[in-house]
């Protein structure tokens, strides 16, 4: 059987008194798509940075391909395609010039014009890098790490900064890649992009793997913490509703207008709840009792509180 897409064993790199990767493990079977998940400076950059071979390991074990990306970068360069964050070009080259030159690179590259069209690009093709808009400049810059047929795609936030209508053509193009094989590691903030894309799903936080799993399989466990969820006008007196309920229950607006009863729910806890809201003239819409979704399940390993 041939080797994991990606392999890392004990990964840890340190920078100065900073250690970014302390003692990361994960697997990227062939043909299947991982998202890595952690809040800011968890160092998911990094990590996908040493497995592309740009950043030594201090200790641990990175194959890529069965490769080690730090000594057989040049045998590995030509199978795997790279999406750094932010992308990056010479600010005066046109976007068919750029991928042209990608794809003149690659042994057996898919057609650039196609993939330009694909990628929604087309009518931008003669702009000059510079020109093209953050969510083209981040289309383009996949299109490259896409070209030349890769094995392997390392992607860095590849939707950041796209609008809702380019994220569906990516998504749609990296479930194409996936369902031809390709395998795909990538990290992103968006957890609904992790939810609809992934095989497995990977939580880091501080350098370290906290959960692992597929998306459902995160979601499904302990199934006994169902969650009630509704939206409402934004603002609603939520000690109030809390002492409303007893002891031990907490409701949280997790953004203006969602909010969520955090604690068993029992038929009692979603009448009290309605009540509450009608004694007070508050219509709950879209009231909601199942399991929690994967952005509870992150914020409850990787805590509340905003990262520096
Ligand atoms: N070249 C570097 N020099 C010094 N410190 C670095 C360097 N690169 C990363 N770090 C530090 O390592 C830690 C992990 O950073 P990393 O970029 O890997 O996190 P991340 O999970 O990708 O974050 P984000 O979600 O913000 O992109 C952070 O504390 C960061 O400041």
């Amino acid at each position: 059987m041939s080797a994991p897409a990606v392999q890392i064993t004990g990964l840890v790199k340190r920078f100065g008194g900073t250690t970014a990767v302390d003692g990361l493990d994960l697997d990227l079977p062939r043909g299947t798509l991982l998202a890595l998940l952690g809040p800011n400076g968890a160092g998911k950059t990094t990590t996908v940075e040493v497995c592309e071979g740009f950043l030594r390991p201090d200790t641990g074990t990175v194959r890529v391909l069965g490769l080690d990306p730090a000594r057989d970068g040049a045998a590995l360069r030509p199978r795997i395609g790279v999406m750094p964050q932010g992308g990056g070009a010479y600010p005066g080259v046109r976007a068919d010039e750029m991928l042209g030159l990608v794809a003149a690179c690659a042994a057996r590259p898919l057609d650039p014009a196609w993939l330009l069209d694909v990628l929604g690009l087309g009518p931008v093709r003669r702009t000059p890098f510079k020109r093209l808009s953050g969510g083209q400049q981040q289309r383009l810059s996949l299109a490259c790490a896409l070209v030349g047929r890769p094995e392997l795609v390392f992607l860095d936030e590849p939707t950041a900064g796209m609008d809702p209508q380019a994220r569906r053509l990516v998504w749609e193009l990296l479930g194409a890649l996936r369902a031809d094989g390709v395998s795909v590691l990538l990290t992103t903030h968006r957890m609904e992009e992790a939810e609809a894309l992934a095989d497995t799903v990977v939580i880091v936080d501080h350098g370290r793997v906290v959960a692992q799993g597929s998306p459902h399989a995160l979601t499904a466990e302990r199934a006994e913490a169902a969650q009630l969820r509704f939206r409402a006008r934004p603002g609603l007196d939520i000690e109030l509703l809390s002492a409303a309920l007893p002891e031990g229950y907490l409701v949280r607006e997790s953004s203006p207008g969602a909010y969520r009863v955090e604690g068993l729910v029992d038929p009692q806890v979603v009448s009290t709840v309605t009540a509450w809201c009608a004694q007070h003239g508050v219509l709950a819409e879209e009231l909601h009792v199942g399991r929690r979704d994967l952005e509870e399940v992150f914020l409850e390993l990787t805590g509340r509180e905003p990262r520096p």
